[in-house]
């Protein structure tokens, strides 16, 4: 049992390790995962992501003319939607770039390609109704018309 143990805290340690690797002294970009961005969720230390790019803004938080609490709602997460919503301005959106940390890891940016496939598919069994409408209507005019002649055959 203790074996157990000793292997899992090994395990966390060199997930920990390998977050750290990602560190840009040489000049790379800082990758976050969704999990570390929503880690910094309050008021003293807040991160949002915002078109796949992650930004510290704790200490723009006092500064922000649309006020802190907004800020804190989207505080670790995805601000994307509610920051385009609001309409910002040129100047909004170069402030952004002093508070740039680093951009959204890959796997965690795959899953709105995933939503776009999800909606080809959708868009798939649409075409499916497209023609079995026009089938089932054809199918009833050629039953009327046969019933029609047969009528007027034996009358
Ligand atoms: C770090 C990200 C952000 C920056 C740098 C920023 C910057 C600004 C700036 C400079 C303004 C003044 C108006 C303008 O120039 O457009 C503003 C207004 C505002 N912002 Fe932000 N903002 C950020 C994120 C957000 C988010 C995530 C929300 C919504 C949840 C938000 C909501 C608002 C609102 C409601 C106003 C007031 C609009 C008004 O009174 O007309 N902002 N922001």
């Amino acid at each position: 049992m203790g074996e157990g143990t000793e292997s899992s805290v090994k395990r966390d340690n060199q997930d920990i390790k390998d977050e750290n690797t990602h560190a840009p002294e040489d000049g790379g970009v800082q990758y976050y995962t969704r999990a570390e961005v929503q880690a910094h969720n309050m008021i003293e230390d807040t991160w949002l992501i915002i078109h796949d790019k992650v930004y510290d803004i704790t200490r723009f938080m006092e500064e922000h003319p649309g006020g802190e609490e907004v800020l804190l709602e989207q505080a670790g997460a995805d601000a994307t939607e509610s920051f385009e919503d609001v309409g910002h301005s040129t100047d909004a959106r170069e402030m952004l770039q002093q508070y740039y940390i680093g951009e959204l890891h890959m796997d965690d940016r795959k899953k709105e390609s995933k939503k776009e496939v999800y909606i080809t598919t959708s868009k798939d069994s649409k075409s499916w109704t497209t023609w079995l409408i026009p089938t089932i209507a054809a199918v009833l005019v050629g039953a009327m018309y046969r019933y029609y002649m047969l009528e007027h055959r034996s009358s």
